[in-house]
C-alpha cells in the first residue's frame, strides 16, 4: 500500500524523515518484521515496544510509528503520534481495507459461554453449508485448520489480519469471542459487528477491571460500538435472565432479541428442560410458536447457549424450523461439558469452568446423570498470577460434590501451594485433597473413583498443555484419567 495513503489513517502526526513510497506490511512485533514494513511501538504490560524499534529497523522496518522521537540508526522514517495503541487499530483496519465490512461479523461477549456460543454458531453454519471462520480461546479456525493465537481476543493487528484471511479464503461470516480485555484495550478497533451477543456476567478478571461495574462496562462496549446506521441489519442478542442486559439494551438502538429460561418476557424461552440418555430436550417458545428441541449438548447452561444462538439466527432471517433440525445433529463443543467416551465403569466430563459460576453450572449439568448413592468428584484448578479473589468462591461451589481435588490450571510463576491454599479457604467440607501437580491430581481423582461415580475435570477444557513458569508442557486430563482408570480396573 502507498505509505501516504496508509498514513492518512492517522490525522494527527509528526513525520520525521522522508516518506517512503510503499509499505509492504505492518508489524507490532520486532521479531517478525519483514522488509519494507511499518512497525508500531506498543507499550505493553510487561515490555515496551519502543525498546524494540531498532530491532524492527534492523529487520527491515522503514517506518516506525512511535509516541516519542527515538534515536535510531538506518534509513527510517519516524511518525510520532499521541497513542500508538489507538494508531494500530486505525492503521490495521486501513491496511487490510476494512475487511469486516464484507463479512457477517458475529461477536459474543460474557463471562461464560463465549466458546460454546461461538462454536455452536460456527458449527451450525458449517452444517448448513456456509463457510465461516472462528476465533477465540481455542485459536483461529479457518476452513478447518486451527491456528494458535495468544489471546481469546487477539491484538488489533492480528484481528484485522484474521478477518482479512477469512475474507480471502471465501468465508461469508466470522464468529468471534470478544473478551472484556479485548474491548477495554481497543483490540477490536475497526471491527464492524453485525451480530452482538451477551451470555452472562459473573465474577472474573477483577485483577484487571477492579470492580464488577468496570468489568460490565467494558463488555458494554460491544453494544455501544455498533453505531447508529440503522439501515444495517444489525442484531443484538441479550440474556433476559441477567440484569446487565437491561443496561446493554440502553446502549444501542438496533433490534434486540432476548432469550432466557426464567424471565417470561424473553422472546426466545426454554421450558420443560429434561435430560435423558446423554441428550437435552426442551420446548422452545419463540415469536413464531413452539418447537421441540433436542440436542447432544448437556446442562442448563447449554440451553442458554443454544437459545442465544437460535435468537441470533432468527434475527438474521433464518427459518427456526431449519435451525432446530440442524441443532439435533450438532455435537458438543470440545472441552465444554464433554463426556469422555471410555470403557471405564465411571463417567468423566471435561469442562473449561474456571469461574465460580461456571463451576456451579458444570455441576448442575452433570447432576441429572448422578446415580443414587454414588459420588461426584470435582477437580478444580485455577491459573497462577491472576485474579486470586475468585479462588475461595470456586472451591465453595465445588464443595457441592462429595469429593473435591484442588489443583492448578496454568500455575505460571506462582507456587502450587499458594494456589491450592487460596482455593482451600472456600471449602465447606473436609473431603478434599490439595495436589498442586495437575497430573498427580488427575490420577488422585481417578484413584478415589468407584463404579458408577462421576468425575468432572474443570479448568483446562480443550487445552492440551499446561503453562508452568513460561513454558508450555503437553498435558491432557483425558489421557491421564483414561490411562489411570484402565490401570485401576485392569482394562
Ligand atoms: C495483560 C495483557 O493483556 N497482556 C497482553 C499484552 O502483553 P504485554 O502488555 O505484556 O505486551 P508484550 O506482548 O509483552 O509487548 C508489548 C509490545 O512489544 C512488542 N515486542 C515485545 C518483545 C519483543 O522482542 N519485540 C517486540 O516488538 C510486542 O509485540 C508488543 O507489541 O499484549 C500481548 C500481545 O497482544 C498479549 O498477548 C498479552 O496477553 C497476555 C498473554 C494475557 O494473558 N492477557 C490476558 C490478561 C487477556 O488478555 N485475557 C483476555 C480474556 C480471556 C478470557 O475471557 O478468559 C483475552 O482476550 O485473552
Amino acid at each position: 500500500m502507498y505509505a501516504e495513503e496508509l498514513l492518512s489513517a492517522l490525522p494527527l502526526k509528526r513525520v520525521i524523515g522522508p516518506m517512503p513510497t510503499l509499505i509492504k506490511d505492518i508489524a507490532i512485533d520486532s521479531r517478525i518484521v519483514e522488509e519494507k514494513s511499518l512497525f508500531v511501538c506498543i507499550k505493553g504490560d510487561t515490555v515496551d515496544g519502543h525498546e524494540y524499534a531498532q530491532q524492527a529497523v534492523n529487520n527491515g522496518a522503514i517506518v516506525i510509528v512511535t509516541e516519542r522521537e527515538l534515536v535510531l540508526e538506518g534509513d527510517v522514517t519516524q511518525v510520532i503520534v499521541q497513542d500508538t495503541n489507538r494508531a494500530i487499530g486505525l492503521l490495521a483496519a486501513k491496511f487490510f481495507d476494512y475487511p469486516s465490512n464484507e463479512l457477517t461479523m458475529v461477536g459474543v461477549t460474557g463471562t461464560n459461554g463465549k466458546t460454546s456460543v461461538t462454536g455452536i454458531i460456527h458449527n451450525l453454519l458449517q452444517s448448513m453449508g456456509e463457510r465461516s471462520a472462528l476465533t477465540g480461546t481455542i485459536g483461529f479456525n479457518l476452513n478447518g485448520i486451527l491456528y494458535e493465537t495468544a489471546n481469546t481476543t487477539s491484538d488489533a493487528l492480528s484481528t484485522q489480519q484474521m478477518i482479512f484471511r477469512a475474507k480471502m479464503e471465501g468465508c461469508r461470516a466470522m464468529i468471534m469471542e470478544v473478551s472484556s480485555h479485548g474491548l477495554a484495550l481497543g483490540r477490536l478497533a475497526g471491527v464492524e459487528y453485525d451480530v452482538a451477543i451477551f451470555t452472562n456476567l459473573t465474577h472474573d478478571h477483577l485483577d484487571f477491571h477492579g470492580t464488577m461495574e468496570e468489568y460490565g462496562n467494558a463488555k458494554g462496549l460491544l453494544f455501544s460500538q455498533l453505531g447508529q446506521d440503522l439501515s444495517k441489519n444489525k442484531v443484538v442478542v441479550l440474556n433476559a435472565d441477567d440484569a446487565w442486559s437491561k443496561k446493554y439494551a440502553m446502549l444501542t438502538q438496533f433490534p434486540i432479541y432476548t432469550y432466557g429460561i426464567k424471565d417470561e418476557t424473553a422472546a426466545f424461552r426454554a421450558t420443560g428442560i429434561r435430560y435423558e440418555d446423554g441428550m437435552t430436550y426442551f420446548t422452545l417458545h419463540s415469536p413464531e410458536g413452539n418447537y421441540d428441541v433436542s440436542m447432544h449438548l448437556l446442562g442448563e447452561f447449554n440451553v442458554y447457549n443454544m437459545l442465544a444462538a437460535i435468537a441470533a439466527f432468527y434475527g438474521r432471517g433464518y427459518a427456526l424450523e431449519l435451525i432446530v433440525e440442524h441443532i439435533a445433529e450438532l455435537l458438543p463443543v470440545k472441552g465444554r461439558m464433554e463426556k469422555v467416551q471410555s470403557d471405564l465403569p465411571f463417567d468423566i466430563f471435561i469442562d473449561y469452568a474456571h469461574t465460580p459460576d461456571a463451576i456451579e453450572k458444570a455441576i448442575d449439568a452433570a447432576m441429572p446423570y448422578k446415580r443414587p448413592g454414588k459420588k461426584m468428584i470435582f477437580l478444580v484448578g485455577t491459573g497462577g498470577g491472576r485474579d486470586k479473589t475468585k479462588r475461595p468462591a470456586m472451591a465453595e461451589k465445588a464443595s457441592r460434590c462429595e469429593y473435591v481435588v484442588l489443583t492448578t490450571d496454568d500455575p505460571r510463576y506462582e507456587e502450587f501451594d499458594s494456589i491450592t491454599g487460596d482455593l482451600a479457604k472456600g471449602m465447606t467440607h473436609e473431603n478434599f485433597a490439595c495436589i498442586g501437580d495437575r497430573a498427580e491430581a488427575v490420577r488422585h481423582a481417578v484413584s478415589v473413583a468407584e463404579e458408577g461415580d462421576i468425575i468432572i475435570f474443570a479448568g483446562k477444557g480443550h487445552e492440551d498443555y499446561q503453562i508452568i513458569e513460561n513454558t508450555k508442557y503437553p498435558h491432557s486430563d483425558t489421557d491421564i484419567a483414561l490411562e489411570e482408570g484402565r490401570k485401576k480396573f485392569n482394562l
